[in-house]
């Protein structure tokens, strides 16, 4: 069995996405997903992306993190699958129903409502998510938000100088995040400017997370500390976030195809 993939990137966030509709995937087990991002004895990539037909949307994406857990969102391969589509599209995920439109700069990702529920987030215990009373270190007082997957946002003097390989999986892993969380400093440059570093839940650090650069804007213009419409500078590059009409978190970005190829799954021991 050969099954094709696509490589893909947003600001250096990859993903194989694979595409139910037009060929023979195999189901899909943690096991596999692991397996093909290994980057020595697979494909290699933070996110293995699964599209399925949808009966409420244009197609159905599923996430799957290099652990090989299954997960709610995805900014940066929401942008990627709606580069592959290359059209307007309505995307069902575990984490809400997306819209991408292709746009100038890349593509335009409507990527739902921020929630701040602490249950919602969610937190182990009931706090007020603009300001948790709590702290790692030095590190101390973040924000929590969830868009569409988990964020707790660290606002730090100099976002570059966080041991974040350090740091990172420890908050990752602790019981204050029952279903762990990613992890995010960042340092407000201007009313319109962010700089932002993120530990991925499943991953590590990665170039970019676009809903780590959601979950950061979201956080600065709740605490008041930036304009609704900022620019987040990650080492991959730029995304333009917007807090808008209705609620709604508005993303846009590059995305970018690198390559297509196939793979056998008995290859790899693991399918099924
Ligand atoms: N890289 C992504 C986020 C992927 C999922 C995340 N690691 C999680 O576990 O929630 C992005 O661009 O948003």
């Amino acid at each position: 069995m050969q099954v094709p993939f696509v490589k893909m990137h947003g600001l250096g966030n990859d993903f194989v996405v694979l595409d139910a509709r037009v060929g023979d995937v195999p189901e899909m087990t943690a096991r596999l997903a692991a397996a093909l991002a290994d980057r020595k004895t697979g494909i290699g990539c933070d996110q293995l992306i699964l599209i399925e037909p949808s009966d409420s949307a244009t197609f159905r994406m599923r996430i799957f993190n290099a652990d090989g857990g299954e997960v709610e969102a995805c900014g940066n391969a929401t942008r990627a699958v709606g580069l592959l589509h290359g059209a307007p599209a309505t995307i069902e995920t575990l984490g809400g129903l997306l819209s991408s439109n292709p746009a100038d700069g890349g593509v335009a990702v409507d990527m739902g409502e921020p929630r701040f529920d602490w249950n919602a987030i969610p937190l182990a215990y009931a706090m007020d998510t603009l300001s948790i009373p709590v702290g790692w270190e030095d590190l101390d007082a973040p924000s929590a938000v969830n868009v569409g997957n988990p964020h707790v946002v660290f606002f730090v003097p100099d976002y570059a100088a966080v041991e974040i390989e350090r740091l990172g999986p420890l908050i990752e892993h602790d019981p204050l995040f029952p279903a762990r969380i990613n992890v995010n400093f960042a340092t407000v440059t201007s009313r319109d400017a962010i700089r932002l570093r993120v530990w991925e839940r499943g991953v590590g650090e990665t170039r970019a997370c676009g809903t780590g650069a959601c979950a950061t804007a979201i956080a600065a213009m709740r605490r008041g500390l930036t304009d609704r419409k900022v620019t987040v500078s990650l080492e991959g590059g730029d995304l333009t976030i917007e807090w808008g009409a209705g609620n709604r978190i508005l993303m846009t970005g590059p995305a970018v195809e690198s390559f297509r190829g196939t793979f056998d799954p008995a290859a790899y021991g693991v399918a099924g």
